[in-house]
């Protein structure tokens, strides 16, 4: 982003990105998710980043929000290596929100269930060194009720609890990623008002569909557009408007136009007698007769210190030891 400062608060320089097989590498013979994406965000930009489904956008978020290693020097947020330096996360100044917050939220320390009975103000309260009039603010926002029960709430009210949590605590980089998606759309117009308020020196990264954009002229300073991985667009809302792309983007057709393409090259490929779906390249370097990837079975595709499993789909599931389904 153009910018009088001089130093980035949000850097990404040249990122490519795999995701890793079962071993932690990418499989062999893979494309990289994300190839050549760079970006700079500066003091008090509002940045909203938008593409399909599919296009890389959490990815891109996780990364920054440090939970994908990659080389130190393809990003830096203030300056420092979102994946090593974990002081960035846990002093407060980088918080990423996210779809994981759905079931758990950080409490006190632990990965506490956001679906266990207990009341609102518990949750809310329990977090300490906090601010207040933050918090009222917060409270009054996203109308909460305090005397709600987590395990008998709605999701959209679960959610407005976890984000209240998430942003109890002043940030200097904040990366959300859809979270306003379960929300209605009051609540949406004030935290995002809120949220507008409350970034001055801040940088604030929020994933949307273009869709959502619709209500949001005043809200981001500028847009990023990300298609298969690559930046497409990166301007200020200003500029937008001028060279008229707003419109454009307002209304989806620049994602639409992404997802037609991509509709159409599935249909060349059937007509072509190819898979519709081009090969993926199986996620793992275990190779040979899978009965005795004894480590897949043994495992299910987790890693140690990853919160995720790279391998999924019912195979995986049948083949599971213990049971437990997986988002
Ligand atoms: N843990 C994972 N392991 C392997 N591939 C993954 C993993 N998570 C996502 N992907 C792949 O990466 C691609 C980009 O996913 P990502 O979630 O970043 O997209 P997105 O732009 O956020 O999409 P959406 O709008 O649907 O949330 C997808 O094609 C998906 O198949």
């Amino acid at each position: 982003m153009a910018s009088s400062q001089s130093s980035p608060m949000v850097e990404i320089n040249g990122l490519e990105f795999t995701y890793p097989g079962i071993d932690g590498y990418p499989p062999p013979g893979s494309t990289p998710l994300i190839q050549d994406f760079s970006l700079s965000l500066f003091s008090g930009d509002r940045c909203l980043l938008v593409g399909a489904n599919g296009a890389g956008k959490t990815t891109i978020l996780k990364i920054l929000g440090g939970k994908h290693m990659v080389e130190p020097h393809m990003v830096r947020v203030l300056g420092r290596s979102a994946f090593h330096d974990t002081n960035l996360t846990s002093s407060g100044d980088l918080c990423y929100l996210g779809g994981e917050w759905k079931r758990d939220v950080a409490f006190a320390g632990f990965e506490v269930s956001i679906q266990m009975d207990v009341s609102a103000e518990k949750m809310i309260n329990g977090v300490g060194g906090v601010d207040p009039a933050r918090r009222a603010e917060l409270i009054k926002v996203l109308d909460i009720d305090l005397s709600w029960r987590m395990h008998n709430v709605s999701d959209g009210q679960r959610r407005r609890v976890q984000i209240c949590m998430g942003l109890l605590k002043p940030y200097k980089v904040l990366l959300l990623d859809e979270i306003t998606v379960d929300l209605d759309v009051l609540a949406r117009a004030d935290l995002l008002k809120f949220l507008k308020k409350n970034v001055k020196k801040e940088v604030l990264l929020s994933s949307m569909q273009p869709i959502y954009l619709m209500g949001l002229r005043a809200g981001p300073s500028h847009i990023v557009y990300v298609a298969h991985g690559r930046l497409q667009l990166s301007m200020s809302m200003d500029k937008l408007r001028e060279t008229s792309n707003l419109s454009l983007m307002n209304s989806g057709v620049l994602a639409g136009k992404e997802i037609n393409e991509e509709r159409k090259r599935r249909k060349e490929r059937k007509a072509k007698g190819l898979p519709e779906f081009e090969k993926q390249v199986e996620g793992t370097r275990v190779v040979g007769d899978p009965a005795k990837a004894a480590v897949r079975v043994m495992n299910n595709g987790w890693a140690a210190g990853r919160l995720h499993s790279t391998l999924a789909g019912e195979e995986n599931f049948t083949f599971s030891s213990n049971r437990v389904l997986r988002q």
